[in-house]
């Protein structure tokens, strides 16, 4: 039986700043979780390397700066991305309704051709806390008016549909884009492909 292609897929966690992106990815990658962590300046990133449906893939997460005043740290970033992660947290409302401005940005930053094809999943982050502002049902309407899909509730405290977000981002990207085009083999070049934003993080 043939060898799955590795591939290299780029995952880009945008949302307000202190909803939990980079506890999702750090929950992620390193299976741990940090009260304590300090605001994202620009961006950063891991690689986390997985099987999904047969296929072995590199994803490498993005995370970026969600406070206002770094975003032009993080929009060079944008470009080269083949899924975004809209994120925001359960108990902000905020950071819900920002949801429209942040894939606005992406989409204008990545210099998006087709956005009604292009992979968005949503997150609402912290569902382990109590208090919420924002329902599951706000949540999903909210996808379905902005063709962003799946929805996930996650939290990144207990781990809780973390693994499946991401799992499911990556399902998106192989359903949606063309192989043959899009897909990396990580041992070749692809001179089709419009360069990534460089691989330092800052
Ligand atoms: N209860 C709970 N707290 C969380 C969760 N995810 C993150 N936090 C906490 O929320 C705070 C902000 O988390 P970060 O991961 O730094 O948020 P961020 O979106 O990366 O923030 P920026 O770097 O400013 O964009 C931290 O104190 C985390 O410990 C979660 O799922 N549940």
């Amino acid at each position: 039986m043939a060898q799955p292609k590795s591939s290299l897929l780029k995952v880009i966690l945008l949302g307000d700043g202190g909803v939990g992106k980079s506890s999702l990815m750090n929950r992620y990658v390193t299976n741990k979780f940090d009260t304590h962590l300090f605001h994202t300046i620009g961006v950063e990133f891991l690689n986390k390397e997985l099987e999904v449906d047969g296929r072995v893939v590199t994803m490498q997460i993005w995370d970026t700066a969600g406070q206002e005043r770094f975003r032009s740290l993080r929009t060079p970033f944008y470009r080269g991305s083949d899924c975004c992660l809209l994120t925001f947290s359960l108990d902000d409302s905020q950071s819900f309704l920002n949801l429209a401005n942040w894939k606005k940005e992406f989409i204008y930053y990545a210099d998006v051709k087709e956005p009604d094809s292009f992979p968005f999943v949503v997150l609402g982050n912290k569902v382990d806390v109590g208090e919420r502002q924002v329902t599951s049902e706000e949540a999903r309407q909210w996808c379905r008016d902005n063709g962003a899909h799946p929805y996930y509730e996650t939290s990144a405290k207990d781990a809780t549909n973390v693994a499946a977000a991401f799992e499911e981002a990556v399902r998106r990207v192989l359903a949606t884009e063309d192989r043959a085009d899009h897909l990396i083999p990580t041992d070749t070049v692809n001179l089709h492909r419009k360069p990534r934003s460089g691989t330092t993080c800052c």
